[in-house]
């Protein structure tokens, strides 16, 4: 499971900035899929080979009561309470403060680790400006800079160092992981009871930590699935019981953990901003994903129409995902339901060989050239290579692609999507320009030279 990271601290200290570094690299890749919601609280990052997940705590709405603990919403409190580490953010300039003593009171007592990081902490001298910190008695503080990256890098790594690297076996098990997400109350609990029947039963007396995902195996028609099951999860962490019904933090990481993501949405509702988070995790996930809109049975003919507009207009940028309209309560439409788990599976796990895709690609420029950049030259297209799995990553090889408009790569990624039969997964499509042998970014659209720096490093070491 990802190990998920929490950034603390008084306002003002730069925790926005800090997030958007260490998301920065994720984000480069992701397509911008019109209207497709994104919550800038939550994000992805990776340091080397190991992805954690980031929750910046900022944001979230104060309660305007005594002390800092009090004014920080129930949000900031769950989120630290499911953390895997938290990082503490200090203004190095400032100095320490009471506020900064206050909250350093409270998570000195967090069984988990903790690291200062002491920001804005650029042109300065590291050791005199981490002194200062040491009060807060958590330890040896990090100076960083979070505008310009410095010590960022070393502050991840030091946070994660007790995480294992992702487990390569994983990924090779063939037993498709469904994960069954959504808000509270839309019918999860009743979905897993509906495909599991008795089963359920063991999962509350399976052995693990409180931060471990629950999986539990399953049979439908013939076919093994493992389920992720977070409802489970919360039933038995006591401590989210007592804060929140719905956990961000488990919510992310079984979509992570998943390979084919079921967003549960409550027909009998609208559609609301929490549905679209969600799917916007789903999103920025590469998961591949089925829609099931619940509770379908309690709806006369005219809400269905409703609710059908609703999500057309508030979730379009799930156009990649197959609808489904169920009864988890009576039992319907679980089947279909299914052979779109399937089909989603075998889609995000697709093999595209090399050959086949390139002819696509090459078929596609014949139709459609791509259009000159600044009406001189043309880029040129050579050929494409699968980078990834869920989702599949379609590496385009050729010169000046950096000047490819947006349009042309959604083109591209239509054209593979409909030869290739990719129904349910999100697809990425990545350029590998060639133009200038000299330039320090070589591959466009996962940004980052530093990145692209460290990684031959690496690999030279
Ligand atoms: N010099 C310097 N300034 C920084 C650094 N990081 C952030 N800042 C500045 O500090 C101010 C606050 O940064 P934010 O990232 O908005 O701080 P925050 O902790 O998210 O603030 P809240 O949203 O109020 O909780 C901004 O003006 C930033 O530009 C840094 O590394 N060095
Ligand atoms: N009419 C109707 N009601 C349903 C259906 N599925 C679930 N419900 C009802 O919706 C309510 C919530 O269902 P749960 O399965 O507990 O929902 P959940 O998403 O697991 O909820 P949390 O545990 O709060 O996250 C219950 O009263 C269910 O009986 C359905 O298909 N039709």
């Amino acid at each position: 499971m990802k190990p998920t990271l929490v950034l603390v601290g008084r306002p003002n200290v730069g925790k926005s900035t800090l997030f958007n570094r260490l998301t920065k690299t994720r984000d480069a890749i992701v397509a911008d899929l019109p209207g497709l919601t994104r919550d800038r609280h939550y994000g992805h990052g990776k340091v080397g080979s190991k992805p954690y997940l980031v929750v910046d705590t900022g944001g979230f709405e104060p309660l305007a009561k005594d002390g800092i603990f009090h004014e920080m919403a129930r949000q900031t409190e769950q989120a630290i309470a499911e953390a895997d580490a938290v990082v503490f953010v200090v203004d190095g300039r400032v100095g320490i403060t009471a506020q900064d003593k206050e909250i350093a009171n409270k998570l000195r007592k967090l069984e988990r680790p903790v690291l200062v990081a002491v920001n804005k902490a650029e042109g300065m001298k590291h050791t005199v400006v981490a002194a200062d910190f040491y009060e807060l008695g958590l330890g040896e503080p990090f100076p960083v800079s979070a505008t310009h990256g410095d010590g960022v890098r070393d502050l991840v790594e030091m946070a994660l160092a007790d995480f294992p690297e992702p487990d390569e076996d994983d990924a090779k098990d063939e037993t498709p992981r469904v994960a069954i997400v959504g808000r509270p109350n839309v019918g999860k609990s009743t979905l897993i009871n509906a495909l599991m029947g008795e089963e359920r039963v063991i999962a509350f007396d399976m052995p693990g930590t409180t931060r471990d995902a629950i999986f539990v195996d399953f049979e439908r028609n013939g076919r093994k699935y493992t389920l992720i099951d977070t409802a489970g999860l919360r039933r038995r962490g006591k401590v989210f019981e007592a804060v929140e019904k719905f956990s961000v933090v488990k919510t992310l990481q079984s979509i992570e953990d998943a390979n084919v993501v079921v967003l549960v949405l409550d027909a009998d509702q609208d559609i609301s901003d929490q549905d679209a988070h969600i799917a916007g995790f789903v999103v920025e996930s590469g998961r591949s994903l089925v829609v099931a809109v619940n509770k379908w049975d309690s709806l006369d003919a005219y809400r269905r129409e409703r609710i059908k507009v609703d999500l057309e207009h508030k979730l379009k940028f799930l156009s990649f995902a197959t609808f489904h309209y169920i009864s988890a309560l009576k039992g319907l439409g679980l089947e279909k339901l299914f052979t779109s788990v399937d089909r989603a599976y075998a889609a995000a796990m697709a093999k595209l060989p090399t050959p086949k895709l390139t002819r696509v690609l090459l078929d596609a420029v014949a139709r459609q050239a791509p259009p000159r950049h600044g009406g001189i030259f043309r880029p040129k297209l050579r050929y494409a290579h699968q980078g990834g799995s869920n989702p599949p990553l379609i590496v385009i090889h050729g010169n000046a692609l950096d000047s490819l408009p947006e349009s042309y790569r959604r083109y591209l990624e239509h054209t593979f999507r409909e030869v290739f039969k990719l129904q349910g997964t999100p697809l990425r499509v990545q350029f590998n320009t060639s133009h200038n042998p000299f330039a320090t970014k070589e591959v466009r659209k996962i940004g980052n030279p530093r990145d692209t720096f460290y990684k031959n490093r690496e690999k030279k070491s």
